[in-house]
């Protein structure tokens, strides 16, 4: 078969030279009220990276059904995931373009390449997977898991024709679901309502442990949080 090249439109990524060090998609994660906005703001600020909330990324239908309170399903997520996907792909282009390729380094407050951290809620392991850029969102599979999803750290978990370039880490703001009920409480004019986090915690597939995941306590106050953020994925990209 002919070795079709994707072009720069379909795969914008991939149009990032390869001697330069691969961009970075952050991804917030957690479940409804979990500090997702507040530490991906802080993150941003501190790694001088964009910040997108991915609410902001959602169809109005998906917003109406969460005002209703009626939890999404994953026909309603997986539109959603691939957005926030090649979102993340097309803003890290811009971000190349715009600074010529020449980023802010560790010393200098950022990371020394392209990125943006985007806040979403990436519940299931499936979904991370969209997001990583390595299943497919469109047809969804009839089962969360492919069973060649179930070895983690292995280079054959990759099934995208054509892997990004655009490395992807998760931050997950993680709590108990006594405190996570506190914060959505307190939280005012939010369409999402505290009715919704028993199905968020119930949807939750704990990323602990998956490859490329940092975990950081959200009982501590906000800025020790951002730091325990901005600290842990300055070290995971290499900072010494
Ligand atoms: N570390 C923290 N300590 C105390 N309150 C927090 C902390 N992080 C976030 N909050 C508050 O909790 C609520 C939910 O935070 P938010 O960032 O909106 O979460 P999410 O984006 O995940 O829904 C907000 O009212 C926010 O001000
Ligand atoms: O903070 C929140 O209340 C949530 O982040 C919410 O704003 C988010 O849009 C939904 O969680 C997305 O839907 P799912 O979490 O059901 O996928």
């Amino acid at each position: 078969m002919a070795d079709v090249k994707p072009t720069a439109e379909e795969r914008p990524d991939l149009t990032i030279p390869v001697k330069e060090p691969n961009p970075v998609l952050i991804i917030v994660m957690g479940p409804a009220s979990c500090g997702k906005s507040t530490v991906g703001s802080d993150l941003a600020e501190s790694l001088s990276l964009p910040f997108i909330d991915g609410d902001s990324l959602h169809p109005a239908s998906n917003i109406a059904k969460m005002s209703a309170g009626i939890p999404l399903n994953d026909d309603d997520r997986l539109p959603w995931l691939a957005l926030i996907r090649s979102t993340a792909e097309r803003k890290c282009k811009e971000e190349y373009e715009k600074c010529q390729g020449s980023f802010k380094t560790f010393e200098q407050g950022g990371i020394g390449r392209a990125g943006v951290i985007i806040a979403c809620s990436a519940l299931k392991k499936w979904y991370r997977d969209i997001l990583r850029g390595e299943v497919e969102a469109n047809p969804p599979p009839v089962h969360d898991l492919p069973p060649s999803h179930t070895v983690a750290n292995s280079a054959h978990n990759v099934h995208h024709p054509a892997t990004s370039a655009l490395q992807t880490y998760f931050v997950y703001c993680n709590g108990t679901p006594e405190l996570l009920a506190q914060r959505i409480a307190s939280r005012k004019n939010h369409f999402m309502g505290k009715q919704m986090l028993d199905s968020q915690l119930a949807t939750l597939q704990d990323p602990t442990g998956e490859r490329g995941v940092l975990s950081v306590d959200i009982s501590k106050t906000p800025e020790e949080v951002g730091k325990q953020a901005t600290n842990g994925i300055r070290k995971i990209l290499g900072h010494p």
